[in-house]
Protein backbone atom coordinates (compact mmCIF):
# COMPACT_ATOMS: atom_id res chain seq x y z
CA UNK A 1 0.00 0.00 0.00
CA UNK A 2 1.25 3.35 -1.24
CA UNK A 3 2.11 5.16 2.56
CA UNK A 4 0.10 8.56 3.25
CA UNK A 5 1.52 11.26 1.81
CA UNK A 6 0.75 9.08 -1.65
CA UNK A 7 -3.09 8.91 -2.37
CA UNK A 8 -4.69 5.42 -2.37
CA UNK A 9 -5.59 6.64 -5.76
CA UNK A 10 -4.35 8.85 -8.79
CA UNK A 11 -6.17 9.80 -11.64
CA UNK A 12 -8.08 6.48 -12.20
CA UNK A 13 -5.61 4.20 -10.95
CA UNK A 14 -5.50 2.54 -7.64
CA UNK A 15 -2.61 2.10 -5.84
CA UNK A 16 -1.38 -1.71 -4.62
CA UNK A 17 1.85 -2.89 -3.82
CA UNK A 18 4.85 -0.93 -4.02
CA UNK A 19 7.43 -2.28 -7.08
CA UNK A 20 10.37 -0.45 -6.29
CA UNK A 21 11.43 2.85 -5.43
CA UNK A 22 14.71 4.43 -7.08
CA UNK A 23 16.49 8.05 -7.33
CA UNK A 24 13.43 9.87 -9.06
CA UNK A 25 10.43 8.15 -6.72
CA UNK A 26 8.73 5.03 -6.31
CA UNK A 27 6.45 2.68 -8.52
CA UNK A 28 3.34 0.89 -8.06
CA UNK A 29 1.77 -2.12 -9.21
CA UNK A 30 -2.10 0.03 -9.74
CA UNK A 31 -5.52 -1.11 -10.95
CA UNK A 32 -7.95 0.85 -13.10
CA UNK A 33 -10.94 -0.34 -11.40
CA UNK A 34 -13.06 0.48 -14.22
CA UNK A 35 -11.40 -1.92 -17.22
CA UNK A 36 -9.54 -3.81 -14.14
CA UNK A 37 -6.48 -3.23 -16.34
CA UNK A 38 -3.09 -3.68 -14.02
CA UNK A 39 0.11 -1.32 -14.89
CA UNK A 40 2.87 0.21 -12.79
CA UNK A 41 2.49 3.74 -11.88
CA UNK A 42 5.75 5.81 -11.13
CA UNK A 43 4.98 8.35 -8.60
CA UNK A 44 7.54 11.44 -8.42
CA UNK A 45 6.64 14.55 -6.17
CA UNK A 46 6.76 17.62 -8.32
CA UNK A 47 9.27 19.50 -6.21
CA UNK A 48 11.86 17.25 -6.85
CA UNK A 49 15.51 18.50 -8.03
CA UNK A 50 15.62 16.43 -11.26
CA UNK A 51 12.28 15.77 -12.57
CA UNK A 52 13.10 13.06 -14.39
CA UNK A 53 9.10 11.99 -14.61
CA UNK A 54 8.60 14.91 -17.04
CA UNK A 55 11.18 13.99 -19.17
CA UNK A 56 10.11 10.19 -19.41
CA UNK A 57 6.95 11.41 -20.41
CA UNK A 58 8.19 13.89 -23.28
CA UNK A 59 10.12 11.20 -24.53
CA UNK A 60 7.64 8.17 -24.41
CA UNK A 61 5.68 8.99 -27.06
CA UNK A 62 8.46 8.72 -29.76
CA UNK A 63 9.07 5.08 -27.91
CA UNK A 64 5.64 3.96 -28.16
CA UNK A 65 4.99 0.96 -30.34
CA UNK A 66 8.76 -0.43 -30.40
CA UNK A 67 9.86 -4.19 -29.37
CA UNK A 68 10.04 -4.43 -25.63
CA UNK A 69 9.08 -0.67 -24.97
CA UNK A 70 6.48 0.05 -22.38
CA UNK A 71 3.91 1.49 -23.36
CA UNK A 72 3.00 4.60 -21.61
CA UNK A 73 -1.03 4.03 -20.80
CA UNK A 74 -1.57 7.56 -19.16
CA UNK A 75 0.60 10.34 -17.17
CA UNK A 76 -0.21 13.74 -15.83
CA UNK A 77 -0.31 15.84 -11.96
CA UNK A 78 -2.11 15.15 -9.32
CA UNK A 79 -1.64 17.26 -6.59
CA UNK A 80 1.92 17.40 -5.87
CA UNK A 81 2.24 13.95 -7.70
CA UNK A 82 3.57 13.75 -11.17
CA UNK A 83 2.82 10.22 -12.27
CA UNK A 84 3.22 8.02 -15.46
CA UNK A 85 1.22 5.13 -15.73
CA UNK A 86 3.50 2.18 -17.87
CA UNK A 87 3.08 -1.46 -18.53
CA UNK A 88 3.91 -3.83 -15.45
CA UNK A 89 6.70 -5.48 -16.38
CA UNK A 90 8.38 -8.20 -14.37
CA UNK A 91 12.06 -8.33 -12.32
CA UNK A 92 15.34 -6.00 -13.53
CA UNK A 93 18.50 -8.55 -15.00
CA UNK A 94 19.64 -7.41 -11.46
CA UNK A 95 16.99 -9.11 -9.59
CA UNK A 96 17.14 -12.60 -11.82
CA UNK A 97 20.49 -12.55 -11.90
CA UNK A 98 21.66 -12.31 -8.19
CA UNK A 99 18.23 -15.10 -7.44
CA UNK A 100 20.61 -17.24 -9.44
CA UNK A 101 23.05 -16.97 -7.13
CA UNK A 102 25.81 -17.51 -9.55
CA UNK A 103 29.15 -15.78 -9.79
CA UNK A 104 28.88 -15.25 -13.37
CA UNK A 105 25.97 -15.83 -16.05
CA UNK A 106 25.91 -18.33 -18.41
CA UNK A 107 27.19 -17.28 -21.79
CA UNK A 108 23.60 -18.30 -23.47
CA UNK A 109 21.76 -15.70 -21.66
CA UNK A 110 24.56 -13.33 -21.82
CA UNK A 111 24.18 -13.75 -25.34
CA UNK A 112 20.51 -13.35 -25.54
CA UNK A 113 20.82 -10.06 -23.39
CA UNK A 114 23.52 -9.10 -25.64
CA UNK A 115 21.30 -9.24 -29.25
CA UNK A 116 18.37 -8.16 -27.46
CA UNK A 117 19.82 -4.87 -25.72
CA UNK A 118 21.58 -3.95 -29.01
CA UNK A 119 18.25 -4.44 -30.83
CA UNK A 120 16.54 -2.12 -27.72
CA UNK A 121 19.28 0.57 -28.56
CA UNK A 122 18.84 0.55 -32.28
CA UNK A 123 15.25 1.08 -32.05
CA UNK A 124 15.95 3.84 -29.33
CA UNK A 125 18.41 5.45 -31.73
CA UNK A 126 16.18 5.40 -34.85
CA UNK A 127 13.69 6.98 -32.76
CA UNK A 128 16.53 9.85 -31.92
CA UNK A 129 16.85 9.13 -28.04
CA UNK A 130 20.17 8.13 -26.43
CA UNK A 131 19.39 6.60 -23.07
CA UNK A 132 22.44 7.34 -21.24
CA UNK A 133 21.34 4.96 -18.33
CA UNK A 134 22.32 1.64 -19.35
CA UNK A 135 22.55 -0.83 -16.74
CA UNK A 136 20.96 -4.18 -15.26
CA UNK A 137 18.22 -2.64 -13.40
CA UNK A 138 17.00 -0.57 -16.46
CA UNK A 139 16.53 -4.32 -18.60
CA UNK A 140 13.71 -5.66 -17.09
CA UNK A 141 11.97 -9.06 -18.30
CA UNK A 142 8.40 -8.86 -19.43
CA UNK A 143 5.44 -10.71 -17.47
CA UNK A 144 4.09 -13.90 -19.07
CA UNK A 145 3.66 -14.93 -22.03
CA UNK A 146 6.11 -11.67 -22.23
CA UNK A 147 8.75 -13.26 -19.80
CA UNK A 148 11.46 -13.93 -22.55
CA UNK A 149 11.35 -10.12 -23.96
CA UNK A 150 13.88 -7.61 -22.26
CA UNK A 151 12.21 -4.13 -21.89
CA UNK A 152 14.25 -0.87 -21.30
CA UNK A 153 12.91 0.80 -18.89
CA UNK A 154 13.47 4.72 -16.88
CA UNK A 155 14.20 6.91 -19.67
CA UNK A 156 14.65 9.73 -16.78
CA UNK A 157 18.31 10.44 -18.19
CA UNK A 158 17.69 9.94 -21.66
CA UNK A 159 17.66 12.94 -24.62
CA UNK A 160 17.10 13.47 -27.80
CA UNK A 161 20.30 13.41 -29.76
CA UNK A 162 19.02 14.68 -32.84
CA UNK A 163 17.39 18.16 -33.10
CA UNK A 164 13.67 17.79 -34.18
CA UNK A 165 13.56 21.09 -35.88
CA UNK A 166 16.93 21.06 -37.93
CA UNK A 167 17.66 17.42 -37.85
CA UNK A 168 20.87 18.18 -36.67
CA UNK A 169 23.46 15.84 -34.45
CA UNK A 170 23.78 17.47 -30.95
CA UNK A 171 27.11 18.72 -30.71
CA UNK A 172 30.24 17.73 -29.65
CA UNK A 173 31.92 19.98 -26.89
CA UNK A 174 35.67 19.97 -25.67
CA UNK A 175 34.08 21.98 -22.70
CA UNK A 176 34.36 19.38 -19.30
CA UNK A 177 30.88 18.85 -18.36
CA UNK A 178 29.03 17.04 -14.99
CA UNK A 179 28.95 13.19 -15.74
CA UNK A 180 25.33 11.35 -15.86
CA UNK A 181 24.88 8.01 -15.52
CA UNK A 182 26.05 5.07 -13.35
CA UNK A 183 29.10 4.28 -11.75
CA UNK A 184 29.91 1.13 -13.59
CA UNK A 185 28.58 0.78 -16.93
CA UNK A 186 29.12 4.31 -18.21
CA UNK A 187 31.42 4.49 -20.88
CA UNK A 188 35.07 5.61 -20.37
CA UNK A 189 34.51 8.77 -22.79
CA UNK A 190 31.61 10.38 -20.51
CA UNK A 191 32.53 9.12 -17.26
CA UNK A 192 36.39 9.43 -17.02
CA UNK A 193 36.47 11.84 -19.85
CA UNK A 194 33.43 14.16 -19.28
CA UNK A 195 32.67 13.63 -23.25
CA UNK A 196 29.22 14.69 -24.65
CA UNK A 197 27.46 11.29 -24.74
CA UNK A 198 26.10 9.80 -28.06
CA UNK A 199 25.00 6.31 -29.85
CA UNK A 200 28.70 4.69 -29.47
CA UNK A 201 28.20 5.34 -25.26
CA UNK A 202 25.23 3.28 -25.03
CA UNK A 203 26.62 0.37 -26.67
CA UNK A 204 29.79 0.83 -24.68
CA UNK A 205 27.93 0.88 -21.50
CA UNK A 206 26.14 -2.56 -22.80
CA UNK A 207 29.64 -4.02 -23.65
CA UNK A 208 30.59 -3.31 -20.10
CA UNK A 209 27.30 -4.42 -18.56
CA UNK A 210 28.07 -8.09 -20.54
CA UNK A 211 31.36 -8.37 -19.35
CA UNK A 212 30.24 -7.80 -15.84
CA UNK A 213 27.96 -10.44 -15.88
CA UNK A 214 30.86 -13.23 -17.23
CA UNK A 215 33.30 -11.76 -15.26
CA UNK A 216 33.54 -13.76 -11.33
CA UNK A 217 32.57 -10.96 -8.99
CA UNK A 218 32.21 -8.30 -11.68
CA UNK A 219 33.90 -5.90 -13.42
CA UNK A 220 37.06 -4.85 -11.42
CA UNK A 221 35.92 -1.13 -10.52
CA UNK A 222 32.96 -2.72 -8.89
CA UNK A 223 33.94 -4.87 -6.64
CA UNK A 224 34.70 -2.35 -3.31
CA UNK A 225 30.60 -1.00 -4.36
CA UNK A 226 29.49 2.59 -4.92
CA UNK A 227 32.41 4.77 -3.90
CA UNK A 228 31.07 7.55 -1.22
CA UNK A 229 34.19 9.68 -1.06
CA UNK A 230 36.03 11.87 -3.74
CA UNK A 231 38.98 9.91 -3.69
CA UNK A 232 37.07 6.56 -3.80
CA UNK A 233 35.15 8.06 -6.75
CA UNK A 234 38.93 9.18 -8.38
CA UNK A 235 40.31 5.76 -7.45
CA UNK A 236 37.25 4.17 -9.52
CA UNK A 237 37.32 6.67 -12.47
CA UNK A 238 41.68 5.46 -12.66
CA UNK A 239 40.54 1.79 -12.52
CA UNK A 240 38.23 1.70 -15.16
CA UNK A 241 40.10 4.34 -17.37
CA UNK A 242 42.86 2.18 -16.97
CA UNK A 243 41.49 -1.28 -17.62
CA UNK A 244 42.40 -2.39 -21.27
CA UNK A 245 39.36 -4.62 -22.74
CA UNK A 246 42.23 -7.52 -23.31
CA UNK A 247 42.94 -7.70 -19.42
CA UNK A 248 39.07 -7.38 -18.34
CA UNK A 249 37.84 -9.85 -21.41
CA UNK A 250 40.67 -12.41 -20.54
CA UNK A 251 39.49 -15.65 -20.87
CA UNK A 252 36.01 -14.47 -22.39
CA UNK A 253 34.81 -15.47 -26.18
CA UNK A 254 36.96 -12.76 -28.27
CA UNK A 255 33.71 -11.25 -29.48
CA UNK A 256 33.32 -9.45 -26.46
CA UNK A 257 36.44 -7.71 -26.22
CA UNK A 258 35.55 -6.99 -30.14
CA UNK A 259 32.60 -5.23 -29.60
CA UNK A 260 34.10 -3.36 -26.59
CA UNK A 261 36.94 -1.67 -28.80
CA UNK A 262 34.51 -1.43 -31.80
CA UNK A 263 32.55 0.58 -29.36
CA UNK A 264 35.33 2.68 -28.58
CA UNK A 265 36.24 2.91 -32.05
CA UNK A 266 32.99 4.63 -33.14
CA UNK A 267 32.74 8.38 -34.18
CA UNK A 268 31.27 10.65 -31.84
CA UNK A 269 28.67 11.09 -34.29
CA UNK A 270 29.06 7.69 -35.96
CA UNK A 271 26.12 5.47 -36.42
CA UNK A 272 26.57 1.91 -34.98
CA UNK A 273 26.92 -1.16 -36.54
CA UNK A 274 23.75 -2.84 -34.98
CA UNK A 275 23.19 -5.47 -37.25
CA UNK A 276 27.12 -6.65 -37.62
CA UNK A 277 27.09 -7.26 -33.84
CA UNK A 278 23.44 -8.89 -33.24
CA UNK A 279 24.99 -11.38 -36.21
CA UNK A 280 28.36 -11.30 -34.62
CA UNK A 281 26.94 -12.85 -31.43
CA UNK A 282 24.37 -14.68 -33.40
CA UNK A 283 27.30 -16.47 -34.63
CA UNK A 284 28.83 -17.09 -31.35
CA UNK A 285 25.65 -18.87 -30.32
CA UNK A 286 25.59 -20.93 -33.27
CA UNK A 287 29.56 -22.20 -32.68
CA UNK A 288 28.42 -23.00 -29.50
CA UNK A 289 25.73 -25.35 -31.11
CA UNK A 290 22.57 -23.21 -29.92
CA UNK A 291 21.12 -22.77 -33.18
CA UNK A 292 17.82 -21.16 -32.78
CA UNK A 293 19.43 -18.22 -31.22
CA UNK A 294 20.09 -17.13 -35.04
CA UNK A 295 16.34 -15.93 -34.43
CA UNK A 296 17.71 -14.19 -31.37
CA UNK A 297 15.35 -12.90 -29.00
CA UNK A 298 13.08 -16.17 -28.32
CA UNK A 299 15.67 -17.56 -26.80
CA UNK A 300 16.23 -16.14 -23.75
CA UNK A 301 16.94 -18.79 -21.11
CA UNK A 302 15.72 -17.89 -17.83
CA UNK A 303 17.31 -18.13 -15.28
CA UNK A 304 20.12 -19.55 -17.57
CA UNK A 305 20.01 -23.30 -17.72
CA UNK A 306 23.43 -24.08 -17.58
CA UNK A 307 24.56 -26.64 -20.53
CA UNK A 308 27.71 -27.51 -18.80
CA UNK A 309 29.83 -29.08 -21.68
CA UNK A 310 29.13 -25.87 -23.70
CA UNK A 311 29.60 -23.19 -21.63
CA UNK A 312 33.02 -24.90 -20.30
CA UNK A 313 34.29 -25.19 -23.68
CA UNK A 314 34.29 -21.38 -24.51
CA UNK A 315 34.85 -20.08 -20.78
CA UNK A 316 37.73 -22.18 -19.54
CA UNK A 317 37.92 -22.00 -16.23
CA UNK A 318 34.71 -20.27 -15.67
CA UNK A 319 32.20 -23.65 -15.58
CA UNK A 320 32.94 -24.51 -11.51
CA UNK A 321 31.49 -21.28 -10.71
CA UNK A 322 28.78 -21.09 -13.00
CA UNK A 323 27.84 -24.42 -11.42
CA UNK A 324 28.26 -23.41 -7.73
CA UNK A 325 25.20 -23.08 -5.22
CA UNK A 326 26.90 -21.74 -2.73
CA UNK A 327 25.75 -18.48 -1.75
CA UNK A 328 26.02 -16.04 -3.45
CA UNK A 329 28.76 -13.46 -2.95
CA UNK A 330 27.03 -9.57 -2.65
CA UNK A 331 26.84 -8.05 -6.03
CA UNK A 332 28.51 -4.84 -5.23
CA UNK A 333 26.99 -1.34 -6.06
CA UNK A 334 24.53 1.01 -4.16
CA UNK A 335 21.13 2.77 -4.84
CA UNK A 336 20.34 6.24 -4.00
CA UNK A 337 18.22 5.85 -1.19
CA UNK A 338 14.20 5.74 -1.88
CA UNK A 339 12.80 9.17 -2.56
CA UNK A 340 10.02 9.22 0.04
CA UNK A 341 6.96 11.09 -0.62
CA UNK A 342 6.17 13.52 1.44
CA UNK A 343 3.51 15.57 0.17
CA UNK A 344 -0.43 15.68 1.14
CA UNK A 345 -2.53 15.07 -2.06
CA UNK A 346 -3.92 17.65 -3.42
CA UNK A 347 -7.44 17.45 -4.46
CA UNK A 348 -6.48 18.88 -8.07
CA UNK A 349 -7.74 17.29 -11.11
CA UNK A 350 -5.43 14.52 -12.85
CA UNK A 351 -4.54 15.53 -16.41
CA UNK A 352 -4.63 12.09 -18.03
CA UNK A 353 -2.79 11.34 -21.65
CA UNK A 354 -4.36 8.33 -24.08
CA UNK A 355 -1.44 6.15 -24.40
CA UNK A 356 -0.09 6.59 -27.98
CA UNK A 357 -0.77 3.21 -28.88
CA UNK A 358 -1.38 0.34 -27.24
CA UNK A 359 0.84 -2.91 -26.34
CA UNK A 360 1.01 -6.09 -24.94
CA UNK A 361 -0.36 -5.90 -21.55
CA UNK A 362 -1.05 -8.55 -19.50
CA UNK A 363 -4.01 -10.06 -18.38
CA UNK A 364 -5.87 -7.56 -15.95
CA UNK A 365 -5.74 -8.58 -12.53
CA UNK A 366 -7.87 -7.64 -9.48
CA UNK A 367 -6.20 -5.69 -7.07
CA UNK A 368 -5.31 -8.45 -4.25
CA UNK A 369 -4.47 -10.95 -7.05
CA UNK A 370 -1.31 -11.80 -8.22
CA UNK A 371 -0.34 -12.06 -11.61
CA UNK A 372 -1.13 -15.14 -13.03
CA UNK A 373 1.94 -18.16 -13.06
CA UNK A 374 4.25 -18.53 -16.06
CA UNK A 375 2.25 -20.73 -18.94
CA UNK A 376 3.70 -23.89 -20.03
CA UNK A 377 5.51 -23.92 -23.14
CA UNK A 378 7.11 -26.19 -25.22
CA UNK A 379 10.67 -24.79 -24.78
CA UNK A 380 12.04 -27.88 -22.46
CA UNK A 381 13.59 -26.71 -19.24
CA UNK A 382 12.14 -23.57 -19.22
CA UNK A 383 8.93 -24.01 -16.89
CA UNK A 384 11.40 -25.81 -14.43
CA UNK A 385 13.62 -23.07 -14.68
CA UNK A 386 11.04 -20.31 -14.32
CA UNK A 387 9.18 -22.45 -11.53
CA UNK A 388 12.44 -22.27 -9.53
CA UNK A 389 12.72 -18.15 -10.27
CA UNK A 390 9.43 -17.58 -7.88
CA UNK A 391 8.34 -15.18 -10.24
CA UNK A 392 5.58 -14.13 -7.82
CA UNK A 393 7.98 -12.87 -5.56
CA UNK A 394 9.93 -10.69 -7.85
CA UNK A 395 7.82 -9.98 -10.40
CA UNK A 396 6.89 -7.31 -7.76
CA UNK A 397 10.78 -6.53 -6.72
CA UNK A 398 9.94 -4.53 -4.10
CA UNK A 399 11.86 -1.40 -2.70
CA UNK A 400 15.13 -2.19 -3.78
CA UNK A 401 18.25 -3.43 -1.15
CA UNK A 402 20.96 -1.13 -1.16
CA UNK A 403 24.62 -2.14 -2.36
CA UNK A 404 23.29 -3.85 -5.84
CA UNK A 405 23.54 -1.64 -8.56
CA UNK A 406 25.57 1.09 -9.44
CA UNK A 407 22.78 3.87 -9.01
CA UNK A 408 22.35 6.92 -10.56
CA UNK A 409 24.64 9.48 -10.31
CA UNK A 410 24.79 12.98 -11.18
CA UNK A 411 27.82 14.60 -9.99
CA UNK A 412 27.23 18.71 -9.65
CA UNK A 413 30.55 20.15 -8.83
CA UNK A 414 33.38 18.99 -6.69
CA UNK A 415 32.54 21.91 -4.43
CA UNK A 416 31.51 20.83 -0.90
CA UNK A 417 28.35 21.64 0.52
CA UNK A 418 28.84 19.85 3.67
CA UNK A 419 28.03 22.14 6.47
CA UNK A 420 27.92 25.26 4.85
CA UNK A 421 28.84 27.97 7.42
CA UNK A 422 25.87 30.31 8.21
CA UNK A 423 25.98 33.76 5.93
CA UNK A 424 26.09 30.64 2.98
CA UNK A 425 22.94 28.84 4.24
CA UNK A 426 20.27 31.51 3.16
CA UNK A 427 22.47 31.76 -0.27
CA UNK A 428 22.24 27.88 -0.43
CA UNK A 429 18.22 27.73 0.33
CA UNK A 430 17.68 30.78 -2.27
CA UNK A 431 19.78 29.23 -4.87
CA UNK A 432 17.95 25.93 -3.72
CA UNK A 433 14.61 27.92 -4.32
CA UNK A 434 15.16 29.14 -7.74
CA UNK A 435 17.08 25.75 -8.89
CA UNK A 436 13.45 24.48 -8.21
CA UNK A 437 11.29 27.50 -10.03
CA UNK A 438 13.77 26.98 -13.06
CA UNK A 439 12.64 23.22 -13.00
CA UNK A 440 9.28 23.68 -12.91
CA UNK A 441 9.47 27.29 -15.37
CA UNK A 442 6.89 26.50 -18.22
CA UNK A 443 8.66 29.12 -20.61
CA UNK A 444 11.83 31.37 -21.15
CA UNK A 445 10.14 34.44 -19.57
CA UNK A 446 9.82 32.50 -16.35
CA UNK A 447 13.16 31.11 -16.67
CA UNK A 448 14.47 34.42 -17.31
CA UNK A 449 13.04 35.59 -14.43
CA UNK A 450 15.16 32.88 -12.11
CA UNK A 451 18.02 34.29 -13.63
CA UNK A 452 17.47 37.71 -12.40
CA UNK A 453 16.80 35.96 -8.56
CA UNK A 454 20.19 34.34 -9.18
CA UNK A 455 22.42 37.76 -10.01
CA UNK A 456 20.51 38.76 -6.86
CA UNK A 457 21.81 36.43 -5.04
CA UNK A 458 25.25 36.72 -6.34
CA UNK A 459 25.64 40.53 -5.45
CA UNK A 460 23.71 40.35 -2.14
CA UNK A 461 26.56 37.98 -0.97
CA UNK A 462 29.85 39.46 0.07
CA UNK A 463 31.43 36.60 -2.09
CA UNK A 464 30.47 35.86 -5.33
CA UNK A 465 31.67 32.69 -5.65
CA UNK A 466 29.65 29.81 -7.07
CA UNK A 467 28.95 27.23 -4.84
CA UNK A 468 27.55 23.41 -5.70
CA UNK A 469 23.81 24.85 -5.10
CA UNK A 470 25.12 27.92 -8.35
CA UNK A 471 26.15 25.02 -10.71
CA UNK A 472 23.07 23.02 -9.70
CA UNK A 473 20.92 26.14 -10.54
CA UNK A 474 23.01 26.34 -13.86
CA UNK A 475 22.52 23.01 -14.85
CA UNK A 476 18.87 22.76 -14.62
CA UNK A 477 18.54 25.91 -16.53
CA UNK A 478 20.73 24.46 -19.03
CA UNK A 479 18.91 20.72 -18.73
CA UNK A 480 15.63 22.79 -19.33
CA UNK A 481 16.75 25.27 -22.31
CA UNK A 482 18.72 21.73 -23.70
CA UNK A 483 15.54 19.60 -24.15
CA UNK A 484 13.33 21.28 -27.11
CA UNK A 485 10.50 18.46 -26.10
CA UNK A 486 10.35 19.36 -22.49
CA UNK A 487 10.43 23.16 -22.86
CA UNK A 488 8.52 25.76 -24.89
CA UNK A 489 10.64 28.63 -26.70
CA UNK A 490 9.52 32.26 -26.10
CA UNK A 491 8.44 33.29 -29.28
CA UNK A 492 9.52 36.66 -28.05
CA UNK A 493 12.81 35.28 -27.42
CA UNK A 494 14.74 35.43 -31.34
CA UNK A 495 17.08 38.65 -31.80
CA UNK A 496 18.36 40.01 -35.05
CA UNK A 497 21.96 38.83 -35.55
CA UNK A 498 24.89 41.16 -35.00
CA UNK A 499 26.35 42.38 -38.36
CA UNK A 500 29.70 41.56 -39.44
CA UNK A 501 31.18 45.09 -38.95
CA UNK A 502 29.78 44.88 -35.21
CA UNK A 503 31.19 41.66 -34.61
CA UNK A 504 34.72 42.89 -36.05
CA UNK A 505 34.52 46.18 -34.16
CA UNK A 506 33.79 43.65 -30.65
CA UNK A 507 36.25 41.25 -31.50
CA UNK A 508 39.06 44.44 -31.72
CA UNK A 509 37.93 45.65 -28.54
CA UNK A 510 38.57 42.06 -26.85
CA UNK A 511 42.19 42.01 -27.54
CA UNK A 512 42.83 44.51 -25.40
CA UNK A 513 41.25 43.18 -22.89
CA UNK A 514 43.14 39.98 -20.24
CA UNK A 515 42.46 36.46 -21.75
CA UNK A 516 40.23 35.25 -19.26
CA UNK A 517 37.59 38.61 -19.77
CA UNK A 518 38.34 38.13 -23.75
CA UNK A 519 36.56 34.76 -23.08
CA UNK A 520 33.50 36.16 -20.73
CA UNK A 521 33.00 39.00 -23.39
CA UNK A 522 33.41 36.47 -26.26
CA UNK A 523 30.61 34.59 -24.55
CA UNK A 524 28.77 37.41 -24.11
CA UNK A 525 28.98 38.09 -28.15
CA UNK A 526 28.17 34.54 -29.03
CA UNK A 527 24.68 35.21 -26.64
CA UNK A 528 23.87 37.54 -28.94
CA UNK A 529 24.10 35.92 -31.75
CA UNK A 530 22.19 32.24 -30.13
CA UNK A 531 19.19 31.84 -31.79
CA UNK A 532 17.57 29.11 -29.86
CA UNK A 533 17.22 27.13 -26.90
CA UNK A 534 19.94 24.95 -27.22
CA UNK A 535 22.77 27.09 -28.40
CA UNK A 536 22.50 29.04 -24.70
CA UNK A 537 22.10 25.85 -22.65
CA UNK A 538 25.95 25.39 -24.75
CA UNK A 539 26.67 28.86 -23.63
CA UNK A 540 26.16 28.43 -19.91
CA UNK A 541 28.40 25.38 -20.38
CA UNK A 542 30.61 27.34 -21.66
CA UNK A 543 30.19 30.01 -18.75
CA UNK A 544 30.39 27.61 -15.97
CA UNK A 545 34.00 26.29 -17.27
CA UNK A 546 35.00 29.52 -17.07
CA UNK A 547 33.66 30.33 -13.35
CA UNK A 548 35.39 26.78 -12.56
CA UNK A 549 38.58 27.89 -13.80
CA UNK A 550 38.41 31.53 -11.46
CA UNK A 551 40.36 31.16 -7.94
CA UNK A 552 38.04 30.57 -5.95
CA UNK A 553 35.02 29.75 -8.47
CA UNK A 554 34.19 33.60 -8.52
CA UNK A 555 31.62 35.35 -10.85
CA UNK A 556 33.71 38.67 -12.11
CA UNK A 557 31.84 40.84 -13.47
CA UNK A 558 31.73 40.27 -16.89
CA UNK A 559 30.29 37.13 -15.84
CA UNK A 560 27.61 39.11 -14.11
CA UNK A 561 26.97 41.08 -17.23
CA UNK A 562 27.02 38.13 -19.59
CA UNK A 563 24.31 36.61 -16.82
CA UNK A 564 22.51 39.74 -16.91
CA UNK A 565 22.64 39.19 -20.67
CA UNK A 566 21.22 36.02 -20.63
CA UNK A 567 17.92 37.12 -18.34
CA UNK A 568 17.08 39.85 -21.11
CA UNK A 569 17.28 37.08 -23.85
CA UNK A 570 15.24 35.07 -22.19
CA UNK A 571 12.93 37.36 -21.60
CA UNK A 572 12.97 38.51 -24.96
CA UNK A 573 13.70 42.52 -23.80
N1 LIG B 1 6.98 -0.94 -15.46
C1 LIG B 1 7.43 -1.55 -14.38
N2 LIG B 1 6.88 -2.69 -13.93
C2 LIG B 1 7.34 -3.32 -12.82
N3 LIG B 1 8.37 -2.87 -12.08
C3 LIG B 1 8.97 -1.74 -12.47
C4 LIG B 1 8.53 -1.02 -13.63
N4 LIG B 1 9.30 0.06 -13.77
C5 LIG B 1 10.17 0.03 -12.76
N5 LIG B 1 9.98 -1.04 -11.96
C6 LIG B 1 10.72 -1.38 -10.75
O1 LIG B 1 11.05 -0.20 -10.05
C7 LIG B 1 12.46 0.01 -10.06
C8 LIG B 1 12.77 1.48 -10.25
O2 LIG B 1 12.33 1.89 -11.53
P1 LIG B 1 13.03 3.02 -12.40
O3 LIG B 1 14.44 2.58 -12.68
O4 LIG B 1 12.19 3.32 -13.57
O5 LIG B 1 12.97 4.22 -11.37
P2 LIG B 1 14.06 5.29 -10.96
O6 LIG B 1 13.46 6.03 -9.83
O7 LIG B 1 14.45 6.09 -12.13
O8 LIG B 1 15.21 4.31 -10.46
P3 LIG B 1 16.80 4.42 -10.54
O9 LIG B 1 17.22 5.06 -9.29
O10 LIG B 1 17.26 3.00 -10.66
O11 LIG B 1 17.14 5.19 -11.76
C9 LIG B 1 12.97 -0.90 -11.17
O12 LIG B 1 14.27 -1.37 -10.99
C10 LIG B 1 11.99 -2.05 -11.14
O13 LIG B 1 12.38 -2.95 -10.13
Amino acid sequence: MAPDSIPPQIGNWVLCDCLGSGFSGSIYRAVNPFTHQSAAIKIQSVDHSCPTNRYERALYPSLQGGKGMPTMWASGVQGKHDYLVLDLLGPSLDNLYRKTGKKVMDLRSVICIAMQVIERLEFMHSRDILHRDIQLGNCVIGLPPNERLIYMIDFGFSKRYIDPTTRRHIPDSKAKRDFIGNYWFTSVNVHCRGKVPSRRDDLEALALMLIHLLTPNGLPWTRNGVPKTEAQQDRLIRAKQRAKPDEICRGLPQEFEDFLRYCRSLKFFERPDYELWRENFAKLARDHGWHNSGTVDEDLYWPPRIERRKVSNSLSGKIADTQEDAPHAPHPGVHPPPAKPTEQPSPAKPIEHPPTKPAEQPPPIKPTEQPPPAKPTDVSGLLDDLANLDLNEHQIPGARKPDHSPGKVIVLSSDDESTPPQPQWSKSVKLRRLTKQASAAADNTALGETVHGFIDVLQANRSRAMTADGFAFLDTLKKQLEDPSVFIINSKGSRPSRTRSQTKALEAAQVQRTPRSNQMLLLRMKLEDAFNNSQLAGLIDEFETLVQRNTGKLVSKDGIIFLEKLEERLKGE
